[in-house]
C-alpha cells in the first residue's frame, strides 16, 4: 500500500476583511465578514515506500498547506488523507514517531543553547535511550560532517551548519517519512550539495520517503526522479523530469556554431533563421535557436545542407526556464 495517500485534498482558508479606518475597524468588531481563500483543490497523489518526489509550485501556489495537511498541523477542509495508514490531524504519537516535518526558514533548535542540549531534549520527547541516542547521534552527525559544532550556541552557527544540525535534530527519532520545505533555502551553494547529498544518503539507508519542495531546482534534478506541479491549488502535472519538459516545452534548443560569420545585414540574418525557429540570440557564429519538436529533424537537416556548420548541440531548455513560464503564464492547459 502507498505510504503517502492524498485524496481530493482540499483546504479553504476563512480570511476575515476588514475595510480601513475606525468604522471599519468598529463595524468588524460587531458583524465580521470573511472571505474564502481556496489554498488547495481537490489534490490527488499517491507516494510508495522509498521514493524521494518534487513537489513544486510558485509562491502561494499551496504547497505549504498541502505539507500541513500531510503532517496533520491543520485539518483539510475535504478530501482524504493517509500518511503511513494514519489519518495526519488525528497527531496519533505512534504517526508523529514516524514523520518529520523540515521547513528551511523555521527552527526548532534553542538559539542560544548548544544544539547538542536541544538534541538531547528531543531524544527525552521521543523516548529514545541514552546508548541508542548516541549510536544516531554519532551516525548522523558522521553523515552531516558536524561534531565539534554541536557544542557551540546555536546562535553562532553558520547558516549551512545550523541547518544540519536542525536536520539532525529532526531525524534523531528516525522517521520514515520526510516532509520537507524549502530545505536549502538561503544556504550558499556547498551547503545546499552537502543537504542534497546528506538527504540523498538518508534515502538510500533508511528507504525512507522523502516529499520535498525547493525554489532551486538544482535540489530537484539531483534528488527527485518524480515531480508533483501545483498551480493556483491544483495539481497540474505528476510524473517523471521528462515528460515534465515535454509537457510544457514544446521546444528544444538548438546551438550552432557556424564556419563563417554571416555576411549579411543583421535584419536579413534575422530573417534566414527565423524561419527555423524562435531565435534566442545570435552572436557573430553562434546562433541559438528554439525549435518546435515535431519539426526538429527536418529543421537540423536543413540547416546542415544549407549551412556550413562547425558544431551542433540540441537541448532542452533549462528546466528552470520552463517551470517559470508556466507559472508567469497565469493559467495552464
Ligand atoms: N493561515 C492562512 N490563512 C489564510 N490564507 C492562507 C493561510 N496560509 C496560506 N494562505 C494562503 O493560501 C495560499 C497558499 O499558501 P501556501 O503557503 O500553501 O503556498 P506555498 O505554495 O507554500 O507558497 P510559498 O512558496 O510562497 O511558500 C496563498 O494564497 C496564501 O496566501
Amino acid at each position: 500500500m502507498s505510504i503517502i495517500i492524498a485524496q481530493q485534498l482540499s483546504k479553504v482558508y476563512p480570511v476575515a476583511v476588514k475595510e480601513p479606518g475606525l468604522k471599519g475597524t468598529l463595524r468588524h468588531f460587531f458583524n465580521r465578514t470573511y472571505r474564502q481563500v481556496q489554498a488547495v483543490r481537490e489534490v490527488s497523489f499517491t507516494l510508495e515506500a522509498g521514493e524521494m518526489v518534487g513537489f513544486l509550485g510558485a509562491n502561494g501556489a499551496g504547497k505549504t498547506t498541502t505539507l500541513k495537511m500531510l503532517t496533520g498541523l491543520i485539518h483539510p477542509s475535504s478530501g482524504l488523507v493517509k500518511v503511513a495508514g494514519y489519518t495526519p490531524f488525528e497527531r496519533q504519537s505512534s504517526f508523529l514517531h514516524q514523520i518529520t516535518l523540515i521547513m528551511g526558514q523555521k527552527q526548532q533548535l534553542i538559539w542560544d543553547l548548544p544544539a547538542l542540549d536541544s538534541l538531547r531534549i528531543n531524544a527525552a520527547v521521543y523516548g529514545i535511550y541514552d546508548s541508542e541516542f548516541r549510536s544516531r547521534l554519532g551516525e548522523l552527525s558522521e553523515m552531516l560532517f558536524i561534531k565539534e559544532q554541536l557544542k557551540q550556541p546555536v546562535r553562532k552557527l553558520s547558516l549551512g551548519e545550523r541547518m544540519k544540525a536542525e536536520l539532525l535534530a529532526a531525524l534523531l527519532h528516525r522517521p520514515q517519512v520526510l516532509f520537507l520545505d524549502e530545505p536549502t533555502l538561503g544556504l550558499d551553494v556547498n551547503a545546499q550539495v552537502a543537504v542534497r547529498q546528506f538527504l540523498a544518503e538518508y534515502n538510500q539507508r533508511y528507504h525512507a520517503t522523502i516529499l520535498l519542495t525547493s525554489h532551486y531546482m538544482a535540489d530537484i534534478t539531483a534528488l527527485c526522479k518524480r515531480v508533483i506541479l501545483i498551480h493556483q491549488g491544483e495539481l497540474i502535472y505528476d510524473g517523471n523530469l521528462e515528460g515534465l519538459l515535454e509537457r510544457f516545452s514544446p521546444y528544444r534548443e538548438v546551438k550552432i556554431e557556424l564556419a563563417n560569420s554571416p555576411q549579411e545585414q543583421p535584419q536579413s540574418v534575422n530573417n534566414i533563421f527565423a524561419k527555423y525557429g524562435e531565435i534566442e540570440s545570435i552572436q557573430g557564429q553562434s546562433v541559438r535557436l528554439l525549435v518546435q519538436r515535431e519539426t526538429l529533424t527536418n529543421t537540423i537537416a536543413e540547416i546542415l545542407a544549407q549551412m556550413e556548420v562547425l558544431d551542433l548541440t540540441i537541448s532542452d531548455p533549462p528546466i528552470e526556464e520552463v517551470i517559470g513560464r508556466v507559472f508567469s503564464a497565469g493559467t495552464v492547459q
